[in-house]
């Protein structure tokens, strides 16, 4: 069996006496594009920290292309990109020198590619990082992300700064990317917006709790009608 692009193993996460993950086991295939979804504090920027190494697990792990997340080789580092939740830029660079700075790290990466990404998401590369709105630090985390191409990527709420035209051009670069690859990538990607997401993934976690309550294949969850689903619509219409 092919190993899966990131797999949690009995992981759990607690902060002195709060439990923010219940142990969880799963497996994410290689080429899915997941949706993970959850309220506020359900645990999805705790569980993407895991993943990407950033959050040491209380008890179990959490491993990308096999590799245990707290101890990623160089050649797994390479092929991971990761978008937080809070960005940790250098202000002092114009944006296309914090492009190249952060590309010199990764021996796939590509300034025609970087150049393409900004042009699409209309992210002006003579900008200072100093002066760009919230909006556009959020692109920029995104191209930081994808400009080494990279195999699995970690998204932590990419959009939620983004104007409803941006935030359609980005869900649809990442579909293009996708499909224009030999091999497709693995993402992972939260919202408390199911809206944002439901056109674009393969499957869906939902957390409530720190509690996994759906992972399933998006098309089963739909036919299905989770309750917890429905329950996620409902905080979304009221929002
Ligand atoms: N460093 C920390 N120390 C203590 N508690 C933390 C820490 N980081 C996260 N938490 C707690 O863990 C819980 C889950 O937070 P997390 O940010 O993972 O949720 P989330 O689903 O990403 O929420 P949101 O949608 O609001 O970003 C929250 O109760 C939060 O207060």
């Amino acid at each position: 069996m092919n190993t899966p692009a990131l797999r949690l193993q009995q992981l759990s996460l607690s902060y002195g006496p709060h439990t923010v993950l219940q142990p969880t086991s799963l497996d994410i295939p290689s080429g899915a594009v997941v949706g993970l979804v959850g309220r506020n504090g359900a645990g999805k920027s705790s569980l993407l920290r895991c993943w990407a190494g950033l959050t040491p697990p209380s008890s179990g792990q959490a491993s990308v292309l096999g590799c245990d997340s707290m101890d990623l080789s160089d050649a797994v580092r390479e092929r991971l990109g990761l978008v937080s939740q809070a960005p940790d830029l250098l202000p002092w660079l114009t944006v296309w020198q914090h492009i190249e700075y952060i590309g010199s790290f990764y021996a796939r990466w590509t300034a025609e590619r970087a150049h393409q990404l900004c042009q699409r998401l209309a992210l002006s590369e003579t900008t200072k990082v100093s002066a760009l709105s919230g909006g556009d630090q959020q692109k920029l985390e995104i191209v930081l992300a994808l400009a080494h191409d990279p195999d699995v990527l970690l998204l932590d709420e990419p959009v939620s700064n983004l104007d409803p035209l941006a935030r359609r051009d980005f869900m649809r670069l990442l579909f293009e990317w996708d499909t224009e690859r030999a091999a497709p990538r693995t993402v992972v990607i939260s919202s408390h917006l199911l809206s944002d997401l439901e056109r674009v993934i393969t499957h869906l976690v939902m957390l409530k709790d720190g509690q996994v309550v759906i992972n399933a294949p998006w098309d089963e969850v739909q036919e299905q009608r989770h309750q917890a689903l429905e329950d996620l619509f409902v905080s979304e219409a009221q929002a």
